[in-house]
């Protein structure tokens, strides 16, 4: 895909004069990525299941972002990645929302992706599949961690695989002290390919990305909270929800308009950040599609069972 938009915008530079070709280039590249985000929709819509609900509370401007697959532990289908992607559009435009809280149903976070999603993904590899999923997710999950709002991801059971790079999407983490957080991406034969990789290395530093990711090892919630990973711990007796929204509270006191300069106040500071981002995740997903589908991966998802 890149290869062919730099031969064709290489072509329109050598006929065009420059005024013409910018424009020209303009109209190239959006047909180029509604071409791209069709493709994307057609391969995601093929896995429905499940939905991702967002309850809005005008009142206190705070939201709760479900996923709402229980029977999989939440696993996210290729309809629930849509269906993530239009409550993102509904917080981006929510004039009193001040913060997100992010979590799964029934006190679990999220299994990563759905099984079936990654055999079929893997399997239209010489398609390009795990590319399409990979930038469609890398999108949605960056729009969501540049969102005018405070966010916190409400972490318990598990979160593993793609379920651990969503966690990384959020401004804060409330974990459970028994959460299962797990970066287990290598034991399946994979990398991270939702953004989660380039994430986690801008929150905990390179040498605590790099050993999560290698070990793919499971943390519990202290543990997260030790290496950075986590902001606040509950226990079993304490109820998730209202924890939750007890620590984002704490930032979402003033009005919304306030709460969204500050917050973006800080996504303005990290900018040149964010420019680089999509450059990083460009390469995470040519990463990503390197082992999705290959060898290890067909392996692991044929003999899997659970972590
Ligand atoms: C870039 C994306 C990369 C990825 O995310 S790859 C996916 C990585 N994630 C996994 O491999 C998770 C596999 N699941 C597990 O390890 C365990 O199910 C898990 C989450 C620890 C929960 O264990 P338990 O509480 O004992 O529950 P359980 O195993 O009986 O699961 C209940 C039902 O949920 C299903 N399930 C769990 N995770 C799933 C998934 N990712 N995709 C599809 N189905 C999944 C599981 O098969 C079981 O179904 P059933 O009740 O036996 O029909």
């Amino acid at each position: 895909m890149a290869s062919l938009r730099h031969a064709l915008i290489r072509s329109f530079l050598i006929k065009r004069g420059p005024d013409e070709t910018t424009k020209r280039l303009l109209t190239l590249s959006s047909a180029l990525n509604s071409e791209l985000r069709q493709k994307q929709i057609d391969l995601l819509s093929k896995y429905p299941g499940g939905c991702v609900d967002l309850e809005k509370n005008d009142k206190t401007g705070i939201a709760v972002l479900t996923l709402n697959n229980p029977t999989k532990k939440n696993a996210l289908t290729g309809s629930m990645m849509i269906d993530f992607e239009k409550r993102v559009e509904d917080l981006e435009s929510w004039e009193k929302g001040r913060g997100v809280i992010f979590k799964g149903s029934g006190n679990t976070f999220c299994s990563g992706a759905d099984l079936n999603v990654a055999r079929a993904v893997g399997e239209g590899k010489d398609s390009g599949h795990p590319s399409l999923m990979s930038s469609f997710m890398q999108n949605i999950t960056s729009r969501f961690f540049n969102l005018p709002l405070i966010t916190v991801a409400l972490v318990e059971g598990a979160a593993l695989g793609g379920g651990a790079e969503l966690v990384t999407c959020c401004d804060f983490r409330v974990v459970s002290s028994s959460a299962n957080i797990g970066f287990v991406q290598a034991r399946m034969g994979l990398s991270p390919g939702w953004g989660g990789g380039v994430r986690l290395v801008n929150l905990l530093g390179r040498l605590k990305a790099l050993q999560l990711l290698s070990s793919a090892s499971i943390i519990k919630g202290f543990e997260a909270q030790e290496i950075g990973l986590a902001d606040e711990i509950f226990g079993e007796f304490d109820d998730s929800l209202e924890t939750a929204t007890s620590f984002l509270t704490n930032y979402t006191k003033f009005a919304p308009d306030v709460i969204k300069a500050m917050k973006r106040v800080v996504i303005n500071a990290s900018r040149s950040d964010m420019q680089s981002v999509e450059t990083l995740n460009t390469k995470e997903t040519q990463i990503f599609q390197s082992l999705c589908g290959g060898l290890a991966n067909l392996e692991a998802l044929n003999k899997k069972s659970k972590f």
